[in-house]
């Protein structure tokens, strides 16, 4: 049986239930349908709150629901390679130029639109779209008048959100609605997130909790250093975006017009929450004025997946900037491991390795399974500085070898992945083997899934298991618990035999 088939099977399977508290919130959001127009809108054809907002999530998302993605061949495995990773600020550089429209006007429709978005902000400073998003874009989205109403996007501030933290997201109303649906979000870095340099007053009873400090680190600017031992495993931060820029708005608003609404929404984040937001790093020149600039230069790419919460499908992408995570420099074999957890809007980041006081917590903001020039071209390219990481400033000779066995990484994986192919469990074991040479914690869990499905394709249980058990047990440091191959390792791990990939390379080679 190959892996497609159980992709899609598992996709089903593994769909986390949504909590009762968000079902009751949806219900909320419906018993508006009366005054709200969004909800009475002729396609929305299920009849009962949950259906309806799967329709809804689905139709926000782009997906067809036919053809959604999450059922391509192959998904999974190209799951495990696609790391969140910060936006690069070098593609908002030469934003499209295009014609403007200010769209403040207040007629009937956007005065029952207010209405509906409580607690947001209820008069937001909104832009329609220059440009179509591409396969981005939900419609053919086009600049004329008549321009449909996902082209609007609006800057929409919630001032006290999570715990008075606040947050302001970027987006158009309708998909703002469905963010609403999310149940509501505590975490710890309010406080956290003052003693990140950028302002605010810190807690100090979190702050002598906290296992790391900021400081100026020469080259680099701000970094974070551990003050304490830290172990493998350890969560560092759980954080909710001080911003939130949805994707299509980014790549078709213009940079001028994106630094409005950017610097509308920053003005309307409770004070010690702007103060951080301003405080971070930033560099001159941005055609979008600086709070564009802290966009460009300090977001992560997330993608909320509140389709697949409900459903199935492909989920919103955004830009968000998490204030303190954002003081978190690059390594390429970094300390640190992290994604965002749509159910809690929250990046979570976690300690790969076990870090001694001293040292600096980091994190990839590129492909670290890449050569040394290919990396640094990224980040020369996108971040403007040229990388000087304990794995970037080998020897010459140690530089090389380094290199061969990222290319090893990368054949070994091309053969792994071909299931019709003749790869070995020794081929999954060299592959760990060399994740291991290049400290590549942060992405070891890959190597760990494909030696768990190469035992198991040969009848070894018993290694089998013990790959998935060290895939889970660093995948879900690395990429939370709603994955496919999540769902796949447990099911090896409770039953190896009915697994797919049980004898599929002995099948293959017809024993
Ligand atoms: C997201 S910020 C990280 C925090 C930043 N250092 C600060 O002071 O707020 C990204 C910027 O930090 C700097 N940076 C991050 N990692 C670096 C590294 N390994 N070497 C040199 N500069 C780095 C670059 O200027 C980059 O554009």
């Amino acid at each position: 049986m190959r892996p497609a088939w159980f992709t899609a099977a598992s996709l089903t399977t593994t769909l986390p239930l949504r909590p009762p508290h968000l079902a009751c919130q949806a219900l909320e959001v419906y018993q508006h349908s009366a005054t709200c127009p969004f909800y009475s809108y002729p396609f929305m054809r299920a009849e009962n709150p949950t259906e309806r907002l799967k329709e809804l999530a689905v139709l926000l998302s782009g997906a067809t629901g036919e053809n959604d993605g999450a059922h391509q061949p192959a998904k999974e495995v190209h799951s495990l390679d696609n790391e969140p990773g910060h936006t690069p600020p070098s593609e908002q550089r030469t934003p499209p130029p295009s014609r403007h429209r200010k769209t403040k006007e207040q007629t009937p429709q956007t005065r029952q639109q207010e209405r509906c978005l409580s607690p947001w902000s209820k008069s937001p400073t909104c832009r329609r779209l220059h440009v179509s998003t591409g396969s981005n874009a939900n419609t053919n989205i086009n600049t004329n008048n008549n321009a449909p109403s996902d082209s609007e996007f609006c800057a929409f501030t919630h001032a006290s959100f999570n715990n008075n933290q606040g947050i302001t997201v970027i987006t158009t109303p309708d998909r703002l609605r469905l963010l609403s649906t999310l149940p509501p979000v505590t975490t710890d870095n309010g406080a956290a997130a003052a003693a990140a340099g950028g302002g605010g007053d810190p807690q100090p009873e979190l702050e002598t909790i906290k296992p790391y400090k900021p400081i100026q680190i020469p080259g680099k600017g701000i970094g974070l250093v551990a003050t304490k031992p830290i172990r493998t495993g350890t969560r560092i931060m759980s954080a909710t975006p001080a911003i939130l820029v949805d994707d299509r708005a980014w790549k078709g608003i213009r940079a001028q017009e994106m630094g409005v609404l950017v610097a509308e929404g920053v003005a309307g984040l409770p004070d010690k929450e702007r103060e951080r937001v301003m405080g971070l790093s930033v560099k001159s020149g941005w055609q979008g004025g600086r709070e564009y600039g802290v966009v460009a230069g300090n977001a992560f790419r997330v993608v909320i997946d509140l389709v697949g919460m409900l459903g199935g499908g492909e989920g919103l992408e955004f830009h968000g900037v998490f204030t303190e995570v954002s003081r978190l420099n690059h390594d390429c074999a970094p300390n640190l491991g992290y994604y965002f957890d749509s159910k809690t809007l929250s990046l979570k980041v976690y300690a790969v390795r076990d870090i001694f006081p001293g040292e600096e917590l980091t994190i990839s903001y590129v492909d670290v399974v890449q050569p040394h020039s290919t990396r640094q071209k990224s980040l020369s390219s996108a971040w403007s500085f040229t990388c000087t990481c304990p794995r970037c400033t080998l020897e010459p000779h140690l530089l090389g070898e380094s290199d061969s066995r990222v290319k090893q990484m990368q054949e070994l994986r091309r053969e792994l992945d071909d299931y019709s192919g003749a790869a070995m469990p020794q081929t999954a074991e060299l592959l760990v083997t060399l994740y291991e040479l290049e400290g590549l914690q942060v992405r070891i869990y890959e190597a760990y899934y494909r030696a768990a499905l190469e035992w198991n394709g040969v009848e070894d249980a018993a290694r089998a298991v013990k790959y998935a058990r060290l895939c889970l047990d660093k995948g879900l440091l690395l990429r939370g618990e709603d994955r496919p191959f999540v769902e796949s390792m447990r099911e090896m791990v409770r039953d190896a035999k009915g697994h797919w990939s049980w004898r599929f390379r002995v099948k293959e080679r017809g024993l």
